[in-house]
């Protein structure tokens, strides 16, 4: 025996089935969530494209940042990851808005 549990054959655990149904739930609103955002930002891009305006906007996400890692701190989830999790679609908001823009 290695102590490595061997794979699941077939029978997965009630309890684990249950789980990742949540799982899947939940994964299929972040989806729905990001098509949504990114549906608004692609109009943001249009709008900043045709004003001229740059495409990143780094005091909105300033407060935008300390917005999101006060909410992740009540609610138990690592600040840090927040953070890192949001810079990771900003940086795809703004590849967008420079494609928009033509750059
Ligand atoms: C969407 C915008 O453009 C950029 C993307 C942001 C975002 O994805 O939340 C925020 C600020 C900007 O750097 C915006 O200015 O509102």
């Amino acid at each position: 025996m290695s102590g490595v549990p061997a794979p699941l054959g077939g029978e997965v655990p009630a309890e684990l089935a249950g789980l990742r149904r949540s799982i899947d739930n939940i994964d299929s609103a972040l989806v729905h969530l990001m098509a949504e955002r990114f549906r608004a930002t692609q109009e943001v891009g249009v709008l900043k494209a045709t004003l001229g305006l740059p495409a990143s906007d780094p005091t909105r996400e300033r407060e935008q940042v300390a917005r999101l890692r006060a909410l992740a701190e009540d609610s138990g989830l690592d600040p840090v990851f927040a953070e890192k999790f949001f810079a990771f679609i900003v940086a795809e908001v703004i590849r967008h808005h420079d494609a928009i823009a033509g750059r």
